[in-house]
């Protein structure tokens, strides 16, 4: 089919997005006619009905109203990444259009991010590495110690597809390994990978050595994590997010690393991103941030793309939707 004739999908991306929008661009382009976001707005009047859908880069570009209201052919926005909480559901939903996700593409890679951040707190590796390049150390020498992850105690907040995945790699650690949900999984899926039910979530967060939040972003659980719940930990635990940054009551955390309350946080998401240059939490040596790279991976980006494509496509030819989002 001729270029002009495909349905037309907008790019939206959030700009600087590591060179991959072009390598992504050849997949999309077998299916739609790509418009970028520049495009679209160079050219509003030609392009606003070719528009059939938006395709979301990484989970974080919103879209509001004024955007729906120009697009008055748009069927479905097809989010690469499994969070959607920066997308209006409700007002979405309300214009008739679909929102999808990919849950599978990013399990994998995400459970990798929390397991290293895990790894990478207990043993100080960022503490490590600056020491090792530093151009003032003489000898190798530290007067510090971590911890150890073998056998210690995981409490998973969050036993989802990613949660699980998680669980998984705890197992080779020989970790105990402990979960809370809303809903308990089944016993066959708790026994495979040797997790224990919390039904409070209180009793997750006394016992485990590294608690590890894993839940989608919604407003039961904005601010899940706050000072009560810093306090019930105990003081040498490590508390890790590779869920969304506002799960977390970020100030409570600044005083529960400063106050030694836990020992050490390692997160890859946080609110807002980046941090403000002066935000306490940099200045913290008992704290890992990374850059919100869950899913920065060449084969993630590559799935995430993929599975958002089979969405979308879904859509527009009335076929079964592999993953759609319903407004709550
Ligand atoms: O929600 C997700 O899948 C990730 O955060 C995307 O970057």
């Amino acid at each position: 089919m001729a270029e002009e004739e495909l349905p037309g999908v907008l790019i939206l991306d959030i700009g600087g997005t590591h060179g991959v929008l072009e390598d992504l661009a050849a997949l999309l382009k077998k299916h739609f006619r790509l418009i970028t976001m520049k495009e679209f707005l160079e050219n509003k009047k030609e392009m606003s009905t070719k528009i059939q859908s938006v395709f979301v880069f990484e989970c974080r570009p919103t879209i509001d109203q004024e955007l729906l209201e120009s697009l008055p052919n748009l069927k479905v926005i097809g989010n690469s990444g499994v969070g959607v909480d920066h997308l209006d559901l409700k007002m979405i939903s309300n214009f008739g259009v679909k929102v999808t996700n990919t849950p599978h593409a990013v399990a994998d890679p995400t459970a990798d991010i929390g397991v290293a951040l895990m790894l990478a707190s207990a043993r100080r590796l960022v503490e490590g590495c600056q020491i090792a390049v530093s151009p003032d150390t003489k000898y190798f020498a530290v007067d510090w110690l971590g911890v150890e992850v073998t056998r210690a105690t995981l409490g998973i907040i969050g036993m989802g597809s990613i949660g699980y995945k998680v669980a998984q790699r705890a197992r080779a650690f020989d970790m105990r390994i402990l979960y809370h949900n809303r809903n308990r999984r089944r016993k066959e899926e708790e026994e495979a990978v040797g997790a224990r039910y919390c039904e409070k979530m209180a009793d997750l967060l006394q016992q485990s050595d590294f608690v590890m939040v894993v839940v989608n972003l919604t407003p039961e659980t904005r601010k899940l994590i706050g000072k009560k719940e810093l306090g019930l930990m105990k003081p040498t635990a490590t508390l890790i997010n590779i869920s969304r940054g506002a799960v977390i009551d970020q100030d409570a955390l600044v005083e529960a690393l400063q106050n030694k309350v836990i020992r050490a946080a390692a997160v890859d998401v946080t609110y807002p991103e980046p941090l403000p240059r002066d935000h306490p939490l940099l200045k913290l040596n008992n704290i890992i941030i990374t850059p919100h790279i869950g899913t920065a991976t060449v084969q993630a980006m590559r799935m995430m793309a993929e599975e958002a494509i089979a969405n979308i496509l879904a859509v527009l030819n009335g076929q079964p939707i592999p993953s759609e989002v319903f407004p709550k």
